[in-house]
């Protein structure tokens, strides 16, 4: 296999850093989602509270028995009886008949749901096989293609937006794939990340009573009946508890989801299986096996509030990551009330600057979180990291430079990686850091089953550096010839094998990859005078803590136990030799920053 172009993470970061600064939870993407829905904008809201009161309905008066007896008339008894009787019957007929066509409204739907998908289908299948007859030796063979990439693209695109919920989702999804699918799908669904579905106040009022039995106002004296936050899966409003008076943030499920979600994970399944069996090179079901395994998590909110808690109790001993996460105050299938914390997205650099939040620092502390999230052992690990589900809120009670929390919403996704995997995957990238081929061989090997065969394109993609360019160490900084190298690699015929390499390897790498993958793209969207290296480095810092801690487990477990000075000391060289490389590191990024010569990389 020729030396490949690492296509996944560059891609992935650019993606990234197009998610934070434009659509998806963007204030464009909010304007237009309320705009959509006829609705006053968040950012309206906020200039004049558009707040709901919520009033308890005056129950109605049944009429008293008494009136009811008084009226003996055996005469007319019969005709009373015979005119109850033919009410009775014609509301049990009228009821009948509106339960029949319920369910046959929800099977006629169900039909032109499922038609869509087929159809959609058929077509495309059709058309890519039709292209790719052609000789790929022919001159116009790349701009055929692309055309038929951007014709299937758009016919998909359609059927999501017709279909909605969980396919805006699955839509979002894909468009978030750049470094997997062509450009011309990923661009052809952006609009996707724009469409944030929100359900009208009544539905909402109708899921809380359906779900709880009692009407929102039994729970809050008000309720802001436009959403501040609107997404594929839910919606959040501001409320205040009648009992307490506290502010909250209310996260309610968009209704439509429970009538539709079953039938559509069985249509994404049935797609992917369909495209693999037409096109096995392009095995991507395990995309929609990961959907199935984590949509019925994502919808389930008991489950969002038990990993909110979990991951709140672990961080709460971490003191290197000031991290706030909102305590969680009940929560039912579909309904979760929570503390209030508000705060700016990481890339509002305007906010950062006038609160005089070091953005070097806010990039460290993400970092730090979210490698303690990786290499910690036990630590809970967020698998929705993007730029919408942080923020940054100034905290004038810490001394500067860190005088600021980051926030993280949206638990719904949790994974705990084993410890086999967070270790080897920790070695690997020391292996890579110290340029060593062969323990970086070795260690993807044990971490995803590696061959060496795929390893080029395996190092490039966790990496986002060339090949070449990760044989030497990756400190050199990156030109703007491997730029380019980059981002032709999936033209160059290394889809296929990108498709069959992310398809091979567990789904929690997969998550820790686009994890990894955050905190270095936020770099890039802070803009920080010491670049991404520093991030990288404190990869490295956690990496190296992760084996020394096997290291020192090891020595536990063996023979040579109590260790004697030489091996312990043996093991704690290895690791601050790291340690003081790091530091040095820094020290350099930070002289350059303050100099204020280029970033590095
Ligand atoms: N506790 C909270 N306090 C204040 N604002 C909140 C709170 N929880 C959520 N929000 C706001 O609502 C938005 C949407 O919340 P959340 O991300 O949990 O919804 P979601 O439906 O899971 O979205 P997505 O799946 O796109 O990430 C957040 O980006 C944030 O702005």
């Amino acid at each position: 296999m020729s030396v490949p172009a690492s296509p996944l993470l560059p891609r992935l970061l650019r993606r990234t850093t197009t998610v934070l600064s434009t659509p998806s939870s963007s204030t464009a993407a909010w304007r237009a989602c309320f705009r959509r829905a006829g609705e006053t904008t968040h950012f309206q809201q906020r200039a004049g509270y558009a707040t709901q009161r919520v009033h308890t309905k005056p129950q109605s008066q049944p009429l008293p028995r008494s009136t009811v007896k008084a009226t003996p008339r055996p005469r007319k008894r019969s005709k009373v009886r015979s005119r109850i009787l033919l009410l009775a019957g014609g509301g049990a007929v009228t009821a009948g008949v509106l339960a029949v066509s319920e369910d046959a409204r929800h099977a006629g739907v169900a039909v032109q749901r499922s038609a869509r998908v087929a159809r959609t289908l058929a077509v495309n299948i059709n058309d890519y096989r039709v292209t790719l007859n052609n000789d790929p030796a022919q001159d116009d063979y790349q701009t055929l293609l692309k055309a038929c990439h951007k014709r299937c693209a758009e016919r998909t695109l359609v059927t999501l937006e017709k279909n909605g919920s969980i396919f805006i989702k699955l839509g979002q999804h894909l468009s978030s794939l750049n470094y997997l699918l062509p450009t011309e799908w990923c661009e052809t669904f952006i609009p996707l990340q724009d469409k944030c579905p929100v359900s009208s106040f009544e539905s909402v009022e109708e899921l809380v009573l359906k779900d709880t039995g009692q009407p929102l106002s039994d729970f809050f004296s008000e309720f802001e009946s436009v959403p501040i936050g609107a997404a594929s899966l839910a919606q959040v409003h501001r409320a205040t508890v009648k009992e307490t008076g506290e502010r909250v943030a209310v996260k309610v499920q968009h209704p439509a989801l429970d009538e539709w979600a079953p039938l559509d994970l069985a249509l994404t399944s049935f797609a992917f299986d369909t495209i693999k069996k037409w096109f096995p090179e392009y095995d991507m079901t395990w995309l929609a096996e990961e959907m199935q395994t984590s949509l019925p998590q994502e919808l389930d909110f008991n489950r969002e509030a038990e990993n909110a808690m979990r991951a709140k109790e672990y961080f709460a001993n971490v003191k290197s990551a000031p991290l706030i996460i909102p305590t969680v105050i009940w929560a039912k299938r579909r309904i979760l009330v929570m503390e209030y914390v508000t705060g700016h997205r990481p890339d509002d650099l305007a906010y950062l600057d006038a609160n005089h939040i070091d953005r070097d620092e806010v990039s460290a502390a993400l970092a730090r979180i979210f490698n303690e999230m990786i290499f910690g052992a036990n630590a809970p690990l967020h698998c929705d990291p993007h730029g919408g589900n942080i923020a940054v809120r100034h905290n004038p009670n810490r001394r500067s430079p860190s005088n600021f929390d980051i926030i993280l919403y949206d638990h719904g996704l949790y994974r705990s990686p084993d410890i086999g995997i967070r270790r080897s995957y920790a070695k690997l990238w020391l292996a890579v850091i110290n340029g060593d081929e062969k323990g970086m061989r070795q260690y993807a090997k044990d971490l995803a089953g590696i061959s060496d065969e795929y390893f080029p394109l395996f190092a490039s993609a966790i990496t986002g550096r060339d090949f070449s360019v990760v044989r030497q160490g990756i400190d050199v900084p990156k030109s703007e010839e491997e730029k380019e190298t980059i981002t032709n690699a999936l033209g160059d015929g290394m889809l296929a094998d990108l498709v069959k390499l992310l398809g091979s390897v567990p789904r929690v790498l997969l998550l820790i990859l686009k994890t990894n993958d955050l905190t270095r793209s936020l770099d890039e969207s802070l803009h920080t005078r010491q670049g991404p290296v520093r991030s990288f480095l404190i990869l490295a810092r956690y990496a190296s803590r992760t084996v020394y801690e096997e290291q020192m487990e090891n020595l536990q477990g063996s023979i040579f136990w109590p260790p004697t000075l030489f091996t312990f000391l043996g093991a704690w060289k290895d690791y601050m030799k790291v340690r003081l490389q790091l530091r040095f590191y820094e020290s350099w990024l930070a002289l350059r920053g303050r100099l204020g010569l280029a970033p590095v990389m």
